[in-house]
């Protein structure tokens, strides 16, 4: 992988920066290309960073002809469940008809390696928990639609014989941050659970909200895995190599293969910052299925996928030591 030419779209984002960072210390030749409409230009430890937008083909075909990228990874993308329900538009321009324009730029430059971030929301409500690579792409909200429609162009692409290859990473629960603390999460109104307990924790935030106890798990919440964030990068770590051997078109889960309640989550918020904060019942949010959790069966055998930090306690340390940092700085 010492030296492979990688375009990283959406490198300056939470995951993506992640990723980034790992590919850098794995000594690649990395081009991040980023509107930083959230992407923030120091989160990118490596590389060399454009700023630009996925909507503008003639500034991303010149980024193509100029790097010449063996493979391009795509993090791009708007990510908010409720958001993708009230502003469904907005959802399909940035995450299908950028990624098209992304998917053309790479077919008229010749670079036919593509690593795509999916999401655990391509399943809806799953019939079988944990849920595999095999069950139907059925979402439940517009956010979960644009997800399974790109990767239906993945896969019509690598049908088509013009030997474009793709791994679609689908993500579970992201959450944490570096564990060496350079990089983490900066979203100036984050909505992801962990995140906003942490805001909760602080002070930022007078209160957390848990979004629906009526859903029919253990406690009433809803049940998400939990996945480090550093633990994800790795996965396109080992995905990357997989292509670049010439590895196959595939589609892998990325999570632990275990759940944590919005209950147990909120707990163990509290233990391990020591700080208690209130917290309120609120109506179930819209587009929110009631369990998430992965077989990553997949991913670990057929990548050698081996996870370091499967651990909440340690997840949500990294994010709340990256929070204090923010607040520091
Ligand atoms: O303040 C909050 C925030 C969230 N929740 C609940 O916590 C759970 C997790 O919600 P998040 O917003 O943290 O994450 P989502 O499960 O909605 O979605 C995330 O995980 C998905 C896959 O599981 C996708 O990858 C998606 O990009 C990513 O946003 C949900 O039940 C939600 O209702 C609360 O109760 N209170």
């Amino acid at each position: 992988m010492k030296g492979a030419r990688v375009l990283v779209a959406g490198g300056a984002g939470y995951i993506g920066s992640h990723v980034v960072k790992l590919l850098g210390e794995a000594g690649c030749e990395i081009l991040v290309y980023d509107n930083l409409s959230t992407g923030k230009e120091e989160a990118v430890l490596y590389g060399h960073l454009v700023k630009g937008d996925l909507g503008d083909r003639r500034t991303l075909e010149k980024v193509f002809r100029e790097f010449r990228p063996q493979a391009v990874m795509h993090f791009a993308a708007s990510i908010v469940v409720p958001e993708s329900v009230k502003f469904p538009l907005r959802y399909y321009r940035n995450n299908v008809v950028h990624t098209l324009n992304l998917l053309e730029a790479l077919e008229v430059s010749g670079c036919k390696l593509f690593l795509f971030s999916s999401s655990a929301a391509v399943y809806g409500i799953p019939k079988e928990i944990p849920v595999t690579e095999e069950a139907p792409l059925a979402p439940i909200n517009p956010y979960g639609e644009t997800k399974a429609t790109v990767e239906r162009m993945l896969r019509d692409l690598a049908a088509s014989g013009c030997g474009f290859r793709y791994v679609s990473l689908r993500y579970f629960n992201v959450a944490g941050a570096d564990p060496e603390g350079r990089i983490g999460f900066n979203y100036p109104e984050p909505t992801h659970l962990v995140i906003r307990a942490l805001k909760a924790a602080k002070g930022e935030i007078p209160q957390l909200e848990i979004y629906g106890t009526d859903y029919p798990t253990p406690d009433g919440t809803c049940i998400r895995d939990y996945i480090h964030v550093t633990d994800l990068a790795e996965a396109h770590l080992v995905a990357l190599d997989y292509l670049l051997s010439g590895g196959e078109s595939e589609v892998f889960n990325c999570g632990y293969g275990h759940g944590y309640s919005v209950r147990e989550v909120v707990r163990t918020v509290k233990e391990v910052t020591g700080r208690d904060f209130p917290v309120v019942e609120a109506p179930r949010r819209p587009g929110d299925p009631p369990i998430l959790v992965a077989d990553s069966r997949k991913i670990r055998e057929k990548l050698g996928w081996k996870p370091r930090y499967d651990d909440l306690a340690f997840i949500v340390k990294t994010g709340w030591e990256w929070e204090t940092r923010l607040s520091a700085s």
